[in-house]
């Protein structure tokens, strides 16, 4: 096995799946079933097996299934960077989701040094189209994938700006309130940025070298210049309490796409070219951190197999293999993933009664 690899995976309680027990020998999965059989369910499972919440960004009662609303839990064996971990992680009662890494008590940030997991869900289709706050999100997951520690930057800054949103909200006008604030916030968001940039920098040069089918995409952050932030903010003091909240800082920064060969920006692009634009992005990801860290991230690609013609589609499994990524894919139609053939294993998902079964 090359890559990071999930080898056995159990969910309980988890969405529409009430028990259930999953073994992958490290191959590509194609998870074929029909509409509504729990087939992202699965991947969104994975995904938890890394920071945050998850590719629906669902809170953790929301996932219990229901109508028992019992909590949940998913328990993973999974071959990582330097060692074999059992990774558990589940929520009950209300309470956050909480992690266990073998057997011990861990943050979320330590999932994110063990394994790196990488998704495409169709709700991305529109980001390059919609708010900047989903760019954002996505800019630091990428992110969060070269550099772990990403994660404590963005505390720190959010922690200090909602301290100083607390005194601009009371109109409190005393500058040494501000101080000591204003100084943290332009610290960590200086790391921030100078992580998003090296981000940017890595990925661009996984695509310079890359031979791809896939349309390279030229990426630009857009935001504050991170070297000024504290004087910046001691001076936007007046019109931040106006507002109540803080107008600038990298919370507010942007992320621009150009579709390179076109020089289009992503936005004026088709669908179907933004899509192809983001495949491309998630795969240079995953060749850089492969190249980085010795083994290619697990991807998580969910209904991306049906809206590529075959020779995409082909392409696209070709390149996974080369990677020897471990990547899940979704698709309704067991030919979708005929060409990926022998490379891969298949996992089969239907609804009965309200609850998944998934098979061999
Ligand atoms: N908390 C929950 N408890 C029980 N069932 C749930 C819960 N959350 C979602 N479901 C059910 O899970 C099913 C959807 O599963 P999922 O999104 O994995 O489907 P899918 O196989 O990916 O379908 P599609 O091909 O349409 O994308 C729905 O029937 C939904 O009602």
């Amino acid at each position: 096995m090359s890559g990071l690899a999930i080898t056995a995976l159990s969910l309980s309680h988890f969405r529409s799946h009430k028990a259930a027990r999953l073994a992958f020998d490290g191959r590509p999965v194609a998870i074929v079933g029909p509409n509504g059989a729990g087939k992202t369910n699965i991947l969104e499972a994975v995904s938890l097996l890394s920071p945050g919440r998850g590719l629906r960004r669902a809170g953790a009662d929301e996932i219990a299934r229901k109508p028992e609303s019992l909590g949940w839990k998913i328990t993973a064996n999974l071959h990582g960077f330097d060692a074999d971990h059992q990774v558990e992680t589940w929520a009950e009662g209300g309470e956050a989701r909480a992690v266990r890494i073998d057997g011990k008590l861990a943050t979320q940030t330590a999932l994110g040094r063990i394994a790196r997991v990488l998704w495409l869900v169709p709700a991305m289709d529109r980001l390059w189209i919609e708010a900047a706050e989903g760019r954002r999100r996505f800019l630091d997951r990428l992110t969060l994938s070269f550099t772990p520690d990403h994660a404590e930057a963005v505390l720190a800054y959010e922690k200090a700006m909602r301290d100083r949103n607390r005194l601009l909200k009371d109109q409190i006008t005393d500058p040494h309130w501000y101080g000591a604030l204003e100084s943290q916030m332009a610290q960590a968001g200086a790391q921030i940025t100078a992580n998003r940039e090296a981000a940017l920098a890595r990925l661009h040069a996984a695509q310079a070298d890359a031979e791809t089918a896939f349309p390279r995409a030229d990426l630009t952050l857009i935001g504050e210049d991170a070297a000024d932030l504290g004087p910046a903010l001691a001076d936007n003091r007046r019109r931040d309490m106006a507002a109540g909240r803080t107008l600038i800082g990298p919370h507010r920064a942007d992320l621009a796409a150009m579709f390179t060969a076109k020089a289009t920006p992503a936005a004026q692009c088709s669908t179907g070219e933004q899509k192809a634009l983001l495949i491309s992005l998630i795969l240079a990801n995953a060749r850089a951190l492969s190249a980085d860290l010795g083994a290619a991230p697990i991807l998580l690609l969910d209904e991306v197999a049906a809206h590529l013609d075959t020779a995409r589609r082909a392409a696209l499994y070709d390149e996974i293999c080369a990677l020897g990524a471990q990547a899940l894919m979704t698709g309704t139609e067991a030919n979708l993933f005929d060409s990926l053939g022998a490379r891969g294993q298949t996992l089969h998902v239907s609804d009965h009664q309200g609850q998944s079964e998934v098979s061999p």
